[in-house]
C-alpha cells in the first residue's frame, strides 16, 4: 500500500486521470489500474490538461506524476485501443500519437516535475518517468522498454534522452532486448534518484518536493531550462532565452525602454553599467 503523505485535494473531474493539490504540490496520477495505467488518447489529452492547470497555477511549486496503485507507474500506450491507422483510437475512432506533446509540455514547464513510480514504468510509460525531472521508485518498481516485441519504438526522447541520462550503450541495451530492470539496477544506472520502501514512496517524494518548494523557484526555472536547452535544440534554447527575458524585463534597465518608449523620448540606457 502507498500511504497518502498529504490530505489532497481534487481541483478537476477526469475519467482517466486524477489532478489534486496541497500545500504548493500538484499530484497527477493515471488512473487505470485495470490496464496498468496504460494511457489512451483520452488519457494523454486530460494529462495534458492537468498540467497545464499545474504550470498556471501560482501556488503550485512542484508537480509529482504518478499511476493509481502499488502494481504499476503506467504501462504505455493502451495497446488495446491501437488501430492500424497510426495510432491509438480515442472513443470517436480517431487515431493519435499524442504523448509526445505531453513529454514535450513536461519538459518545457517551468517547475520541477517528479516521477512517483510503483510498479511497472514500461514502454511509453517508462519514457514518461524518464522526461521528469526526478525519479522516486519504490523497490517493486520495474523499468524496461517494448517497443521492438510489440511493434513499437520511441526513437525521440525515448532513445537520445535515455542515452544522454545513463549511457549509449545501456540506453541501447534497455531498447534492443527489451529486458526488465528492477528498482536497484535503475539506482545503479541513474535512472532514478532513490528507492524507497513502497509504503513510504509517498511520503519521501513528497519530502523531496517539499525541500525543492523552500529554493528559489527562478533558480530551479532557469536551471531546468538550462538541463534541457542542448537536447531540445533551438526549442530548449528559447525557453531558456525567455526566462532570461523574463528577468530583464524585472530590472530597471529593462523598463527604461519600455518607459521611454511610453513617455515618447528616448531611452537613456547611458546610465546602466557596462558589467563585464
Ligand atoms: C506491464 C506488464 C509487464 C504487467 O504485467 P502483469 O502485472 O502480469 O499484468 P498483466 O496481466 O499483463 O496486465 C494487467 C491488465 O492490464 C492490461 N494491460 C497491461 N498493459 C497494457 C497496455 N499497454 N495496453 C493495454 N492493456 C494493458 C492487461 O491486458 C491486463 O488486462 P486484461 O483485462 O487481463 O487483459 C504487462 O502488462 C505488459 O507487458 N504490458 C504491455 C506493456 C507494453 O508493451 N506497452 C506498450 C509499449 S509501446 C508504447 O507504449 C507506445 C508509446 C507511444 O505511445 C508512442 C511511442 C512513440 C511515438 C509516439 C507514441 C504515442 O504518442 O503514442
Amino acid at each position: 500500500m502507498i500511504r497518502p503523505a498529504l490530505p489532497w485535494v481534487a481541483q478537476a473531474d477526469y475519467s482517466d486521470i486524477r489532478y489534486e493539490t496541497c500545500d504548493g504540490i500538484a499530484k497527477i496520477t493515471i488512473n487505470r489500474p485495470e490496464r496498468r495505467n496504460a494511457f489512451r488518447p483520452e488519457t494523454v489529452m486530460q494529462l495534458i490538461d492537468a498540467f497545464h492547470l499545474a504550470h498556471r497555477d501560482n501556488a503550485v511549486g512542484a508537480i509529482i506524476l504518478t499511476g493509481e496503485g502499488p502494481d504499476a507507474f503506467c504501462a504505455g500506450g493502451d495497446q488495446k485501443v491501437r488501430g492500424d491507422d497510426g495510432g491509438y483510437h480515442d472513443e470517436s475512432g480517431t487515431p493519435h500519437l499524442n504523448v509526445l506533446d505531453l513529454q514535450m509540455q513536461i519538459r518545457r514547464l517551468p517547475k520541477p516535475v517528479v516521477a512517483m513510480v510503483a510498479g511497472y514504468a514500461i514502454g511509453g510509460g517508462h519514457v514518461l518517468h524518464l522526461v521528469c525531472d526526478l525519479s522516486i521508485a519504490a523497490e517493486n518498481a520495474r523499468f524496461g522498454q517494448t517497443g521492438p516485441r510489440v511493434g513499437s519504438f520511441d526513437a525521440g526522447l525515448g532513445a537520445g534522452l535515455m542515452a544522454r541520462t545513463i549511457g549509449m550503450k545501456r540506453a541501447k541495451e534497455i531498447w534492443f532486448l527489451c529486458r526488465q530492470y528492477d528498482a536497484a539496477q535503475a539506482l545503479d544506472w541513474g535512472l532514478v534518484n532513490t528507492v524507497v520502501p513502497v509504503e513510504k514512496l509517498e511520503e519521501e517524494t513528497v519530502a523531496w518536493c517539499q525541500e525543492m518548494l523552500r529554493l528559489s523557484p527562478m533558480a530551479l526555472r532557469m536551471l531546468k531550462a538550462g538541463f534541457n536547452a542542448d537536447t531540445d535544440g533551438l526549442a530548449g534554447i528559447q525557453e531558456l532565452a525567455g526566462n532570461a527575458t523574463g528577468l530583464f524585463y524585472m530590472t530597471e534597465e529593462g523598463r527604461e525602454g519600455r518607459d521611454a518608449w511610453l513617455e515618447r523620448r528616448p531611452p537613456d540606457f547611458g546610465k546602466y553599467r557596462k558589467r563585464p
